[in-house]
């Protein structure tokens, strides 16, 4: 049998109602005893490292989860992470970035709704993640409503129904369904585990001096002098495929200003699916594309884990941009993959 370590972390999930609203009461052996049948199958070890909301978690607490696994890593096959699915994608992505050479699955999974509630999806979501983390495959993943999503490519779309996480810009990576297993057979061989493993590592150097911005039509530019002496990093959630006004409201201008001030900025899209491209459109070439990190098709998600992993190694924009813009993980478009 599979040797599973389950690191809870609190979300709703492990969430009671006990006055003061939904919060994470139950401890990691209540949320087994509502599976008990998957201890047939496999030995389950636990530890509760945090019990929080996932809206009050920082990246502070994704250091804690990197250690954790970092420890533990020889003495299981597989790791769960139970955790509130407000910022999964979040912690996913950064887990992703801190961690290097993972040859074992790392499975983050949470529920819309407590494992106590009639209507949950909690024990349905925790057991199929410890199915999938006693699988040969190796990186970082959320498993949730029967889908195993790249952690990197994971955005929580919907505030209540089941299928709460869509993967973006990416397939699912296999799909699970009365505990059967469906990969998808194109990209399944690139998650199998390597034969010859190089020793696990993991870099927990975090800076949070980062914002993100999202631009809207008539955003007074005032607030980019303010950026350009209080952070270090800037993600810009753009217009469509890259559009930065450069008329009345000229953001463009304020975007080269930050550069020049050694300000690491980041341009992304609003938009869901498919990205920036900055050539296309003159809304878009105004942007002086050797200072400003392209973030392709990364996720907002990704894009502030990644950008708080790279500024706490390095200083320089060229170090950060040369960091960001290589893809870990699937979290960037690459020919390569
Ligand atoms: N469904 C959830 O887990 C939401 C909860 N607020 C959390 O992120 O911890």
């Amino acid at each position: 049998m599979k040797n599973i370590l389950i690191i809870a972390t609190g979300g709703t999930i492990a969430s009671t109602d006990e006055g003061q609203g939904l919060a994470p009461h139950l401890n990691v052996d209540d949320l087994l005893s509502f599976i008990p049948s998957i201890k047939d199958k496999f030995n389950i070890a636990s530890e509760s490292i945090m019990n929080v909301d996932s809206t009050n978690m920082s990246p502070e607490d994704w250091q804690k989860i990197a250690i954790k696994v970092k420890e533990e890593y020889s003495n299981y096959d597989g790791f769960v992470i139970t955790h509130g699915t407000d910022t999964m994608a979040y912690t996913s992505s950064a887990l992703s970035f801190m961690i290097s050479n993972l040859n074992k699955p790392v499975i983050l999974t949470g529920s819309q709704y407590s494992i106590t509630e009639n209507c949950t999806d909690a024990q349905q979501n925790l057991s199929d993640a410890i199915i999938f983390a006693g699988q040969d495959i190796k990186g970082v993943f959320i498993v949730f409503d029967g889908k195993l999503i790249v952690g990197t490519r994971a955005m929580k779309i919907k505030t209540k129904s089941y299928d709460a996480f869509e993967s973006v810009n990416f397939p699912y990576v296999a799909e699970i369904k009365h505990s059967r297993i469906t990969y998808n057979k194109y990209i399944e061989t690139k998650f199998l585990k390597n034969e010859n493993e190089n020793e696990l590592s993991i870099n927990t150097k975090i800076s949070n001096k980062i914002q993100v911005i999202k631009l809207f039509p008539g955003m007074n530019v005032d607030i980019f002098d303010y950026l350009a002496k209080n952070y270090k990093g800037i993600i810009i959630e753009s217009f469509g495929i890259g559009g930065i006004p450069f008329g009345v409201y000229n953001i463009s201008e304020k975007i080269k200003e930050l550069a020049l001030q050694n300000v690491a900025v980041a341009v992304t899209t609003q938009c869901l699916e498919e990205g920036v491209e900055f050539g296309l459109y003159e809304v878009g070439k105004k942007i002086p594309k050797d200072n400003v990190i392209y973030a392709n098709d990364m996720n907002t998600e990704a894009l502030v884990a990644k950008m708080i992993c790279a500024l706490g190694n390095f200083t320089n924009i060229s170090d950060i941009k040369n960091y960001i813009e290589k893809p870990i993980f699937f979290d960037i478009y690459s020919s390569e993959h």
